[in-house]
């Protein structure tokens, strides 16, 4: 968002709308046009009417014919405006899907840590759907404006003087509907923010559901503060923005029928012509159709808007830095001849309120290929944020790394990532293997190029590959992690990163991690990042580092130890 949309978020809302919108121009003409057709076949319907009710001898010869052809324009050009529209509208639903996610697959790693899964998941589901419902009904809005318009621009014929009284009291109920659309829109903002809320408490009962089952008075805290008390202001909130829409709604038809009140009231006290009479009653009288239907859409216009506005908002927020992620361009293996060097680099978060901000640096690190590197430290001296810079999932704020004596820039970050392999200590498990890496693997030959690894890390009677996918992931947390490391064997990429991997093993496991498995991928020439609390182990690396409040504070070669 550049600072004159920032100050004018209404003027970037309408780009971002204009930008979705222009690829549909030719659809939403058609629906419009069609729309039109349809509105203005109505009005003309109802004149056809009104003609033959003040008219001798009923309905027959060209007024019939008239009469059908005008029923069929109404009727196709009502389903062709449908169709269009909710061509478009399904289109551009699944436009803002796609863009949505390619804009989190590119966003920079702190910019979506900043921005919570809380907050992330309502937008992508939620308010996409609200999006999708609104772009359902907006036909019947645009058929029903289409006819509102004809049926205003045919009293206007009918009777000048009249049709003033009507627009008066159109604008009456128009302002009245305006101000609750505005209050409502109010509303719906707040219930949007807490149902934010909403989603974090469904977090906590989802994913914290052992420990609330432990802790009753956290349990009953749990339901009766959070869930209970924000789904109670949601319902007041959203309850109080619809009845604003109601009472709208109510003076609306109370004029109504108040406008045909006076109008039969005005013939009263001034010679009408009949047709002009009959005219207004009948055409006000259909008119309430469309124009109740344009009121009960308000409501979803209104939700629409605050999501569109969210949406909008998240788009913008990671609009902006990664843009050489080329989520189009084919992985290529990546190559390492010599090493990486991290030169001055520096990094700091955003201080939390009240406290100071965690500052990392400035870091000057080489790491050479076929070195076992063990990274260690006191909890929160900075080790997973140095490794996050390490793999270019951070950009430094000062310094530079460097990929064989060449600065890494932007432009080439990402096929720098392609050199790593890692398992974070809160690391995902992807279900299903990439048919790539050095074996060549195939999605036909994949179970067998992962038989002797699952076999090394005894895992094998649990799990196989089958179709491209691990048979099951329903395992142990030190067995899922054995599954992460398949991957990671399976990739073989030059340089290998383990966060705290060995935490979760048993015993013997981690002893076979430290002294049989780093050690057969060191002799494979693969460089090893390994954070670790396993001091038991820290002799076998070839260099210990170790971080204390950001820096590093030892280098410690233990090669050279060893050697001695
Ligand atoms: N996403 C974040 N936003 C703000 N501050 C953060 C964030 N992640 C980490 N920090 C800060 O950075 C400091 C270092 O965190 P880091 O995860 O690098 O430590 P660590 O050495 O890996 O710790 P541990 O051994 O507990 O895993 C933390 O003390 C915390 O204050």
């Amino acid at each position: 968002m550049t600072s004159a949309d920032a100050a004018n978020p209404s003027s970037s809302n309408a780009a971002e709308i204009w930008r979705l919108l222009k690829p549909f121009m030719p659809w939403l003409a058609l629906s419009a046009v069609m729309g039109i057709a349809s509105g203005a076949a109505t009005v003309a319907l109802l004149s056809t009417i009104n003609d033959v009710l003040n008219q001798q001898g009923g309905m027959s010869g060209a007024l019939l014919v008239t009469f059908i052809a005008l029923c069929a324009i109404a009727l196709f050009g009502r389903m062709l405006s449908d169709v269009s529209t909710n061509y478009v509208g399904q289109r551009l639903v699944a436009q803002v899907r796609r863009s949505l996610a390619e804009k989190i697959l590119s966003a920079p790693i702190d910019a979506l840590e900043r921005y919570r899964t809380h907050r992330l998941m309502p937008i992508l589901s939620q308010d996409v759907d609200m999006i999708s419902d609104v772009a359902f009904v907006m036909s019947s809005m645009l058929i029903a404006l289409a006819v509102a318009l004809g049926c205003l621009g045919y009293l206007a014929v009918l009777s000048p003087a009249l049709f003033v009284l009507v627009v008066v009291m159109l604008v009456l109920g128009a302002t009245v509907q305006i101000v609750a659309q505005t209050r409502a829109e109010t509303g719906f903002w707040k219930a949007r923010e807490h149902e934010d809320q909403l989603h974090k408490a469904y977090r906590a009962i989802s994913e914290g559901a052992k420990e609330l089952r432990m802790h009753r008075a956290r349990r009953t805290q749990m339901f009766g503060e959070q869930v209970a008390r924000i789904v109670d202001l949601i319902r007041e909130v959203n309850g109080r923005a619809i009845y604003t829409y109601v009472i709208a709604n109510a003076f609306g038809s109370a004029l109504f029928f108040l406008l045909i009140a006076v109008i039969l009231g005005w013939a009263a006290f001034r010679e009408t012509e009949p047709a002009v009479l009959s005219g207004f009653v009948l055409v006000l009288l259909y008119l309430k159709g469309p124009l109740d239907t344009i009121a009960n859409v308000l409501p979803n216009v209104g939700r629409a808007r605050v999501a569109f506005q969210r949406i909008a908002d998240l788009s913008a927020r990671f609009a902006t830095p990664e843009s050489h992620l080329h989520l189009e361009r084919p992985a290529e293996a990546a190559t390492l001849a010599d090493g990486i060097d991290l030169r001055g680099v520096c990094y700091s978060f955003d201080a939390p309120e009240g406290g100071e901000p965690f500052v990392l640096g400035p870091i000057d690190l080489e790491l050479r290929c076929g070195e076992m590197v063990f990274v260690v430290g006191d909890n929160g001296s900075g080790k997973t944020t140095l490794i996050k810079l390490l793999l270019g999932l951070y950009a430094p704020q000062q310094g530079e790394v460097l990929r064989d004596g060449v600065v890494v820039k932007p432009q080439t970050r990402d096929d720098y990532r392609q050199l790593f392999t890692t398992v974070f200590s809160d690391f995902y498990l992807f279900e299903n293997l990439m048919p790539v890496g050095p074996d060549g693997a195939t999605t036909a030959t994949l179970p067998q190029a992962a038989q002797p690894y699952l076999q090394r890390l005894e895992i094998a009677h649990k799990v196989s590959v089958k179709d491209g996918a691990f048979s099951t992931v329903d395992l142990s947390t030190g067995q899922r992690k054995r599954l992460a490391l398949v991957h990671a064997y399976l990739d073989g990429r030059p340089v290998m990163v383990f966060d705290e991997w060995a935490a979760d093993q048993d015993p013997a496991f981690r002893h076979l991690f430290y002294t049989e498995l780093l050690p057969e991928l060191r002799a494979k020439g693969h460089l090893l990042v390994v954070i670790s609390h396993d001091d038991r182990y820290f002799h076998l690396a070839d260099r210990v580092i170790t971080m204390r409040a950001g820096r590093i504070v030892e280098d410690h070669a233990r090669s050279q130890e060893r050697a001695a």
